[in-house]
């Protein structure tokens, strides 16, 4: 929609294995860089795109022919004068087995919600988002957690912003209360949207990545009695998987099931087990690995001549120019799938996520049509939908926990020696079960920020970033609730 809104008289076409488009709607602008937006999911046949030059073919592609300039599908050759790859991720799941699962899209989701129905006991492992969103919804049947950190959600936060969270979700528990406003959204988006499965019509291929608040849609609480907070969540901190085995009458899984100490025979009719690195095993229903994803590069990748070189980050990841351009002329990619190294920004780092897709797809778009038009009479007329600006500092709204978080900048240090207490302070303010702040200043100046609840800090503490100012006289001072920090700056 970026390309045709800029070029409408070319034609673009989309090649998708997923029958599902996801848009954006109810786009809100919360400060100069952070938005919030609802995804909704519609057929394509019922999505009428703002150009009647765009065009949808559902299939799958296989491979790229360079040298020709054509996308080879299951539906015959589609050539290009430009191609913009935005093939995701896939779940990075630590075994292959049909009691292990990865989530992505929908279909992913119904299949766990299936799952959980007959489930006792499941085991998570990994320590990032999906594994935070699961142990907040899943209720019903036993957790056994098994992170390689100390603190849980390794992945976006640190360890004080995690006991926050994790004791805030306790004091939850204890309050047991009933009018969560969480489940009054819950029931209004399950009213209005249904749910169409977005997964891949094609078995090798996943449907598009399920993005924010998913599991507003599916309720995985199976006794609507049991309160918002897991009472059999059995965390195993500092632990790897080591060992899994299916339970399938094998001679290995036979023997490792008779060598443990099982103390009754029920615990022998598992199908599937791990042993962790501390050496506790477990048997459980199914595991589920949220462990990362893998960026789906290999459309690029496959039947690609020697001179081809394609640059890859060590994730597999498709490294693009400042223009979005892979390192072969004339294709691109976005989101997920690419890996973004040119970025000189201090207080911007990459992190695959819906809101950085979205403006790395307008940005690309941008760029095409850009070099679409280079040397020609209209270079001088293309408008400006998207600028590097957007680039510039790092952000991200969510909502762990059912809590409001807020990221900014290096909002966890990262890539910094935070140990360094002459060059770095990091303040924080924390109120049990309603805010935590955390903001870490570089020489004075703010270069990143955490806000978990509604503090309302988000688009001063933006401004601080980007206007470099600072702030060394008023100490932790910045962070006092009486001080209106806005008035300090106007
Ligand atoms: C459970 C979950 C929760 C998430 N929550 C959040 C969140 O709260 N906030 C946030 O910002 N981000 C979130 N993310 C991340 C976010 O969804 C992704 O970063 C984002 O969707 C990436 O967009 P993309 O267009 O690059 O890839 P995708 O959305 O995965 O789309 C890729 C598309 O390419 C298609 N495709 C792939 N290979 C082929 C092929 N060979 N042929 C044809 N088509 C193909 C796929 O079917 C899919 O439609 C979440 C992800 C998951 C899995
Ligand atoms: N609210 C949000 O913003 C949100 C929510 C869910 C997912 N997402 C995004 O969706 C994508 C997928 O989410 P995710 O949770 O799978 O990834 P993630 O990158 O958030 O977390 C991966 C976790 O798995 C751990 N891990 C990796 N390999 C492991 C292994 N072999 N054994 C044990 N642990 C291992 C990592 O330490 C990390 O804790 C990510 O890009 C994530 O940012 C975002």
């Amino acid at each position: 929609e970026s390309y045709s809104y800029l070029k409408p008289n070319d034609k673009v076409t989309i090649l998708s294995c997923s029958p599902i488009l996801k848009t954006v709607c109810n786009v809100q602008k919360i400060s100069k860089v952070l938005e919030s937006f609802d995804v909704f999911e519609s057929k394509f046949t019922d999505v009428e795109f703002n150009s009647p030059n765009i065009n949808v073919v559902v299939c799958d592609v296989d491979s790229v022919d360079v040298e020709n300039k054509i996308v080879k599908t299951d539906k015959g050759g589609f050539s290009f004068d430009y191609l913009s790859i935005c093939s995701g991720a896939k779940p990075n799941v630590i075994k292959s087995s049909n009691n292990f699962i990865g989530i992505r899209d929908t279909d992913s989701i119904l299949d766990l919600k299936d799952r959980l129905e007959n489930s006792k006991r499941i085991l998570i492992v990994g320590n990032g988002g999906i594994a935070l969103e699961l142990v907040h919804e899943i209720k019903g049947c036993e957790i056994v957690w098994s992170i390689k950190d100390k603190h849980i959600g390794n992945a976006f936060f640190d360890k004080d912003a995690s006991n926050f969270l994790f004791k805030s979700k306790q004091e939850q528990k204890e309050k047991q209360d009933s009018n969560d406003n969480d489940s009054e959204i819950m029931i209004k988006e399950n009213n209005n949207t249904g749910t169409i499965s977005n997964s891949s019509v094609y078995k090798n291929e996943s449907g598009s990545a399920l993005g924010p608040q998913w599991y507003s849609k599916y309720n995985f609480n199976q006794n609507q009695m049991v309160d918002s907070v897991n009472a059999n969540l059995n965390i195993e901190y500092e632990t790897i998987v080591t060992e899994i085995y299916d339970n399938d009458d094998s001679k290995e899984s036979n023997n490792f099931i008779n060598q443990q100490n099982f103390k009754n025979e029920s615990e022998k009719k598992w199908p599937i087990y791990a042993k962790l690195n501390n050496g506790n095993v477990y048997g459980c229903d199914f595991i589920i690995s949220a462990t990362g994803v893998i960026p789906n590069s290999n459309v690029l990748l496959k039947n690609r001549k020697p001179s081809e070189h394609v640059a890859l980050s060590k994730e597999n990841a498709l490294v693009v120019s400042e223009q979005m351009e892979t390192s072969i002329k004339d294709i691109y990619a976005a989101g997920d799938v690419c890996s973004v190294e040119w970025n000189d920004s201090k207080v911007w780092f990459q992190m695959r996520l819906w809101s950085q897709a979205r403006i790395m797809g307008r940005y690309a778009a941008q760029c095409i049509a850009k070099q679409s038009v280079k040397g020609t009479k209209d270079e001088d007329n293309l408008e400006e939908i998207c600028t590097s600006f957007e680039f510039e500092l790092f952000a991200h709204a969510t909502k762990f926990f059912g809590f409001k978080v807020i990221m900014l900048g290096l909002y966890n240090g990262q890539g910094l020696d935070l140990s360094n207490q002459e060059q770095y302070q990091i303040y924080t303010r924390e109120i049990l079960g309603e805010q935590y702040v955390k903001v870490i200043l570089e020489n004075g100046k703010l270069i990143g920020s955490l806000l978990i609840g509604n503090t309302d800090l988000e688009e001063t503490f933006e401004n601080l970033i980007l206007n470099h100012i600072d702030l060394s006289r008023y100490g932790p001072e910045i962070l006092n609730p009486e001080i209106d920090i806005e008035d300090y700056f106007d």
